[in-house]
């Protein structure tokens, strides 16, 4: 068994909001058992969007509720559910979001982490007719051990859902690739969201090593690690899964308001805006990389004007060398020089280029590539 590992309360922002949310439906994560969904369903914890509230909204058994809530116990125990994580991985942090929950919210919670090899061979439905979990789901999670998993969140008190305070962060430090969580309400109650923060861990020893791969995908352990403006959407939506929804499942800047102060027209008359935007992306796994996609879909009236890729091959030293010194680091080399973009039509423009640099010209020595920066030009 691994070692339990008590977790650090966490100061307010921290750092870990930066990497992935592992277990968000988005990704794949769902709940597979919840010992009861009376007043809403535990899904609702994974949910994307920001939690919601309407005073008015009542369902046939009770207040409605944009989270997870149980009925008042009656009972001894207290109320859990598990989550399988959408992207495996190792988790850095957790977001308990009590959002709404005033006087309905779980008084404490905590959470246990499951590191299962296999999948589960089932998917049980939690109970939403409010009767309790039937022996049969009971005997069947019993099956996965859950009460022996490791403590990542000893017991500890949350706060009620009020918008000055709904955020209950708890650092982690659990070395080991988690599959699996275990949320323990004590007793009852209700949370809105949770969102686990880390950075996925795929098991690389099945793909081959001529498989084409999107080595800066999420679930294949991509992480955005920073980046100069997130103030409409933050970059890491560009490594999601699949295409975006909509506007808000991209990376969207800030508009330059000094711009009026820097522009000059070139030679061909177009206008020329000095500075860009940037973000820095570890990949999954080194590589080679023979192919590279920017998606400009929904950004209409927004699109960046053009893109570069530069890339560079980092030890963990070197990394947080670069983290510190704002990722200016004379390693960065053009894979794929300023290309203009585009979005025209209905569809958005996906579009591809093979790199205009071999990444054996770049690294003779080593052609692996662990860090790619996208820098686009607003
Ligand atoms: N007004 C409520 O929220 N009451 C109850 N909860 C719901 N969702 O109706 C309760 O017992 O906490």
């Amino acid at each position: 068994m691994a070692e339990r590992t008590a977790a650090e309360p966490a100061a307010a922002e921290p750092d870990f909001l930066q990497s992935n949310d592992l277990a968000c439906e988005a990704v794949g994560g769902k709940v597979i058992f919840a010992t009861d969904e009376w007043f809403a369903p535990a899904n609702n914890l994974l949910k994307r969007e920001k939690p919601n509230f309407s005073a008015s909204a009542f369902t046939e058994f009770g207040k409605w509720m944009d989270g997870w809530e149980t009925r008042r116990k009656r009972t001894a125990g207290h109320d859990w559910c598990v989550v399988q994580l959408g992207v495996p991985g190792l988790i850095h942090g957790l977001d308990v979001d009590s959002s709404f929950f005033t006087g309905n919210h779980s008084p404490s919670i905590s959470v246990q982490a499951g590191c299962l090899d296999k999948p589960p061979p089932f998917t049980l439905e939690g109970d939403r007719t409010g009767m309790a979990a039937s022996d049969v789901q009971l005997a069947a999670v019993a099956k996965l051990g859950s009460e022996a998993w490791p403590e990542l969140v000893c017991v500890s008190e949350l706060k009620p859902g009020y918008s000055d305070c709904c955020h209950n962060y708890f650092k982690v430090n659990f070395n080991h690739r988690v599959t699996h969580l275990r949320l323990n309400m004590h007793p009852d109650g209700g949370i809105a969201r949770l969102r686990v923060y880390g950075v996925g861990q795929r098991n690389w020893s099945s793909v081959s090593p001529h498989q084409d791969v999107d080595l800066v995908a999420l679930t294949n352990g991509g992480v955005c690690l920073g980046y100069s403006d997130a103030h409409f959407g933050h970059p890491r939506n560009m490594i999601g899964l699949g295409r975006a929804a909509n506007m808000a499942d991209g990376w969207e800047t800030a508009r330059r308001l000094d711009r009026p102060k820097h522009l000059k027209v070139d030679q061909q008359g177009i206008l020329q805006v000095p500075g860009c935007q940037w973000a820095v992306f570890r990949l999954g796994h080194p590589g080679v990389i023979s192919r590279v996609e920017v998606d400009t879909n929904h950004f209409k009236g927004n699109f960046p004007d053009s893109c570069r890729i530069e890339v560079c091959s980092l030890t963990p030293e070197d990394e947080a060398q670069c983290i510190s010194n704002s990722w200016n680091s004379g390693k960065w080399q053009v894979l794929l020089p300023t290309q203009k973009v585009c979005n025209i039509g209905k569809q958005g423009v996906s579009k591809q280029w093979p790199p205009a640099n071999k990444v054996s010209d770049l690294f003779p020595q080593k052609t692996l590539l662990t860090t790619t920066r996208n820098i686009l030009f607003i």
